[in-house]
């Protein structure tokens, strides 16, 4: 038997949009800084997601939209480790990936920015009929029932993109809603006016948080990925993770949560508490369940995502979920019918 010689190198690759390239940077100096007799390059690429910016996000969702060609790159030994905002990795990995390494968590809420020049804070300031943009149907859905008479549209794009159409001279939008991470990763935690956290809004599952994925082959990168581990968040979202999965969504279906981890003294175990919910397009329905337990292991914490899943299930949420997917594919097939882009 012979034992291999330990890798020297290795490359972390992302999305090429500006966040994803300081998120990335970000994990090579922490893996950098803890490990400093090994060599940590970047490479960055442009993806699925960044090509269909004029099709509803809604409509192309459960693809892996911003992982695939990534996945694909690194399966074929080209680089290591991808760096991706947990919230855009998919619930359910292609074979021979494994998500190894999750960083802590920055707020995971959701944030209000208005137009420049503009001088309303928040969103019940807002005049009747103003157009507020977002990305995603969790967002107009939750926020369509508590503020009816605000118009919200789909807003498209990564962040620089999504802030430059706000600013616009002949933009409709009086504000956007986003998630606060992005915002203060990026250094434009200025431009917040106000957060849009639980109750008002629920966030997304992991958002806020960043993960590290490997071949499932890779010890070495494994290692790597542990070291640099920030086990609360791993395991508040993986407990989210698997309430999605069961609830059977993209990034794109109406799922919110709100969960922590607490420990009430040294020697207990930790308490997770979980809010989870799940509303129709429209904001007309919504369920919304909470459990907090105690659990010793990420997988107790992972079944506790999983019965939240099954009680929003068994309570309205199976049908809100199946009116959404008949509604999508309705849509799908107009718009293949048509031979249209569907605008958003
Ligand atoms: N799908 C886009 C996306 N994926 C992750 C973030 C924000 C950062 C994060 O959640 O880590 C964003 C932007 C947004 O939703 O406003």
């Amino acid at each position: 038997m012979t034992t291999e010689k330990p890798r020297r190198k290795f490359t972390l690759a992302s999305r090429a949009s500006q966040l994803a390239q300081v998120q990335t940077n970000a994990v090579r100096d922490a893996l950098a800084a803890l490990h400093p007799d090994i060599e940590f390059a970047t490479s960055f690429m442009t993806t699925g997601g960044d090509h269909n910016q004029s099709q509803a996000l809604y409509l192309l969702g459960g693809k892996a939209l911003w992982t695939k060609e990534l996945e694909v790159a690194m399966l074929e030994g080209k680089v290591d480790m991808l760096v991706h905002c947990f919230k855009d990795v998919p619930t359910t990995l292609p074979d021979g990936c494994e998500i190894a390494g999750v960083l802590e968590r920055e707020d995971p809420v959701d944030c209000l920015v208005v137009r420049k020049g503009a001088s309303w804070k928040t969103l019940k300031e807002l005049p009747d009929g103003s157009v507020v943009g977002t990305s995603s149907v969790r967002r107009v859905a939750q926020l369509k029932r508590k503020f009816p008479k605000l118009v919200f549209k789909d807003a498209r794009g990564n962040l620089n993109t999504r802030l430059a159409k706000l600013d616009a001279p002949d933009s409709p939008y009086a504000a956007i809603v986003l998630a606060k991470a992005g915002m203060v990763r990026l250094g434009w935690g200025d431009r917040i006016t106000c957060d849009l956290g639980p109750p008002t809004l629920l966030y997304a599952v992991s958002q806020g948080a960043l993960a590290i994925e490997i071949r499932a082959d890779d010890d070495e990168a494994r290692a790597m990925c542990r070291s640099i581990t920030h086990w609360p968040t791993e395991w508040t979202c993986r407990a989210e993770r698997a309430c999605l999965r069961v609830l059977e969504g993209g990034c794109s279906v109406p799922v919110g949560v709100s969960t922590r981890l607490r420990q009430a003294a040294e020697g207990e175990p930790h308490v997770l508490k979980m809010i989870g919910a799940v509303t129709s397009l429209e904001g007309d329905k919504h369920v919304e369940h909470t459990i907090e337990a105690q659990v010793h292991t990420v997988e107790e914490a992972e079944a506790i995502g999983v019965r939240l899943a099954q009680m929003l299930k068994e309570t309205g949420g199976k049908e809100i979920l199946e009116e959404i997917k008949a509604d999508r594919e309705q849509k799908i097939e107009r718009a293949q019918a048509n031979d249209e882009k569907v605008e958003a």
